[in-house]
């Protein structure tokens, strides 16, 4: 499993990770949650050792990564931020970092399995960013490693490409891989992970259930307009929903999504209008999601939190492409280096 221990990373006098502590349950697929410029990928880089901590640790199962005797077997990562050499053929990328990894992968079945084997003979550079993506992914796993990393691979994927990748991953996480997955929408994670971990200005604010998360954050009441609203409580109340309040022509009900309670109108023929979802309550993560920072987690975090994750955690989709340089940077350590797949 992955283990933060009161990580710290400071880049000049920020605190980008801020006494994080957390750990990744193994063989669970666990979502990292924050958004932009939380601090998601640089936790993701220090794991990975491409730059090492102010303070505390980030270590795999239970040590430090680089002291694994095979870095690459333990773990596959997919980044943004370098290109694959764009000269190179897909497969060719593929075979070196099977062996930097010291794995013998069959190259031409992980393209297979992330959908290039017709473009395995093809130079990288002419790729699209949605087939860079699906290579950094084979890259990843050509060490037939036992954790994979992946930050925001749905980036420039389409419907088709998302649905895709999140089959790869429940079958990584049904081969026995833990994967640490880094976004910033819980809709894209929501189906897709077994825990999550949350990141907010480099302050993990929360770990535990995704579902019990998910739970928490859901519309916690329907408010819609109808000129029957006396038909309309019979049938929500007939459909397992409670009326919990009555004014004029709108009602206010809870239990029931709005999707199901515009199936409830139409089956019962009563017009609705004026849908509006109301959100649950601000102010606190779900008890069952434990703060992972104990009596360190900052009361003026948590109201900030919920706005954030609804459901977009960041308009802005364009992918922060900058490496992590700097006086702070530490340049990748041979070992590992074989082992992150990086997208243009
Ligand atoms: N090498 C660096 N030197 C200085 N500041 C840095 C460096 N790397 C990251 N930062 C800053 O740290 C903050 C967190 O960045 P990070 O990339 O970890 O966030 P993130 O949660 O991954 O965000 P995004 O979703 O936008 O990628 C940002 O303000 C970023 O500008």
């Amino acid at each position: 499993m992955l283990r933060a221990e009161n990580l710290t990373k400071r880049f000049g006098s920020l605190d980008v990770v801020s006494n994080a502590s957390f750990a990744v349950r193994a063989g669970a697929v666990t979502g990292f949650l924050g958004p932009n410029g939380a601090g998601k990928t640089t936790t993701l880089r220090l794991f990975l050792e491409l730059i090492h901590p102010t303070s505390g640790s980030a270590l795999v199962d239970g040590r430090p990564l680089h002291e694994w005797p095979a870095p690459g077997r333990k773990v596959g990562a997919v980044l943004d931020g370098h290109c694959a050499h764009p000269g190179r053929r897909a497969i060719d990328s593929v075979r070196w970092a099977a062996r930097l990894a010291g794995a013998g992968a069959d190259a031409e079945e992980l393209l297979g399995r992330v959908g290039l084997a017709e473009a395995a003979g093809r130079r990288t550079g002419a790729f699209s960013r949605g087939m860079l993506q699906r290579l950094a992914l084979a890259i990843a796993l050509a060490g037939d490693p036992e954790i994979v990393i992946l930050d925001e691979p749905m980036n420039g994927l389409d419907a088709e490409g998302i649905a895709w990748i999140k089959t790869v991953l429940r079958d990584l996480r049904d081969e026995g891989r833990t994967v640490f997955i880094a976004s910033r929408l819980l809709a894209e994670l929501e189906d897709l992970v077994d825990d999550l971990v949350v990141i907010a200005q480099g302050n993990v604010v929360g770990s535990g259930s995704a579902g019990a998360f998910v739970d928490r954050f859901q519309p916690q009441a329907v408010s819609v307009l109808s000129d029957q609203p006396q038909a309309l409580g019979i049938a929500v109340s007939r459909a397992g929903g409670q009326i919990l309040d009555t004014n004029g022509q709108r009602v206010l009900i809870s239990g029931l999504t709005s999707t199901q309670l515009d199936e409830i109108a139409r089956d019962a023929g009563i017009a609705l209008f004026g849908v509006t979802e109301e959100s649950g309550p601000r102010s606190a993560l779900s008890p069952d999601l434990s703060p992972a920072v104990g009596p360190d987690l900052s009361p003026d975090l948590s109201p900030d939190l919920s706005p954030d994750l609804s459901p977009d955690l960041s308009p802005d989709l364009s992918p922060d492409l900058s490496p992590a340089v700097g006086p702070d940077a530490h340049p990748p350590i041979a070992d590992v280096a074989g082992i992150v797949g990086e997208v243009c």
